[in-house]
């Protein structure tokens, strides 16, 4: 059997005059999680809609479970389940009715106990779905995708606007879905859901994708992070003198941040000197770079480069 779920090849996707995506390879291997992340108009939603069978790629090409999702719909479309920004509901159906309409043409249908009791909410059936919070309506919108037994799952920003404990919610049934094998490609803005979640990831910018991996992968090669506060000093005070390790000291007010791949003779440094000056390094802390660091590195060095 393949175990390519989901393969992307040089896609290329023009809107008019603009092109939204410029180039965009990836796979994603059956029963993996793979999350695309992203700044605003990156072009996510576009590659997924490519991959939903929703538009031809202008260039490029791309198969789901050895599929051209668009060509060959009714070979692939069955298998695959989507979670879409905006979901379409009838307000005035109540849950229940909701899922026994899209039961009727969903051929191999779970019951609607069994959908409604994965996604806890089976207490809320004959509730009106215009009556249902942010996050019940995120649950119902799984509900609807997992239904047929998906091979293939496509999350677009699945938690967008709800509350921590409603994500987590939502975390733990996409994780039950991978623990049972499910491909899932997910879109997000939060990079602690992709930290959380994926097995590999991808940040895509103006079209492309600037760094792909595991979390390991993407943070490898990038320096510890040294971080304080210390009111009343100025940056060129710090005891780190220009030379030949590479190191970065960043200042926003009187937050400092180092990064360095010399976490332990800076720090050493860094103690000494202000022992020395009788200073206190207030909320001192050594850490790996969070992915938002490098999300907001990514951008802002794509800023510099364009
Ligand atoms: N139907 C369309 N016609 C013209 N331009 C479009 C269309 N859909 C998207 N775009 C543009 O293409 C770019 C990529 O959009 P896309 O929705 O794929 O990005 P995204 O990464 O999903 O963004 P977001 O995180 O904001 O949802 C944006 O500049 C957007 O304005």
């Amino acid at each position: 059997m393949n175990t390519t779920a989901i393969e992307v090849r040089d896609l290329h996707q023009r809107y008019e005059d603009f092109e939204a995506v410029r180039g965009v390879s990836f796979e994603v291997a059956r029963g993996e999680l793979y999350a695309l992340l992203g700044t605003n108009g990156a072009g996510k939603t576009t590659t997924l809609d490519v991959l939903e069978g929703f538009r031809a790629p202008t260039k490029g090409q791309v198969r789901v479970l050895g599929h051209d999702p668009l060509a060959e719909r009714a070979a692939v479309r069955r298998r695959m389940g989507l979670v879409l920004q905006e979901a379409g509901f009838y307000k005035d159906l109540t849950v229940a009715e909701t899922v026994d309409a899209w039961r009727r043409w969903t051929p191999g249908a779970m019951d609607r106990r069994a959908v409604l009791d994965r996604v806890g909410l089976t207490h809320r059936e004959q509730v009106r779905v215009g009556q249902l919070s942010g996050g019940e309506k995120r649950r119902l919108d799984l509900a609807l995708a997992v239904l047929g037994r998906p091979e293939v799952l496509f999350l677009d920003e699945p938690t967008t606007g709800l509350d921590p404990e409603a994500r987590r919610n939502v975390w733990a049934l996409v994780r039950e879905m991978v623990a049972e094998g499910v491909t899932v490609l997910l879109t997000t803005h939060y990079l602690d859901e992709a930290e959380q979640l994926a097995q590999r990831l991808a940040i895509m910018h103006a079209g492309r994708i600037v760094t792909e991996g595991t979390l390991g992968a993407v943070l490898a090669g990038r320096g510890t992070r040294i971080a304080f506060r210390l009111p009343g000093v100025r940056p060129g005070e710090l005891p780190y003198a220009s030379g030949p390790t590479r190191r970065s000291v960043r200042a926003d007010g009187e937050a400092y941040t180092v990064e360095t791949d010399r976490p332990q003779e800076d720090l050493r440094v860094l103690l000494t000197w202000a022992h020395q000056r009788g200073l206190e390094l207030a909320g001192l802390e050594v850490r790996r770079p969070s992915l938002e660091e490098i999300f907001l590195e990514v951008a802002e060095t794509e800023k510099v480069a364009a």
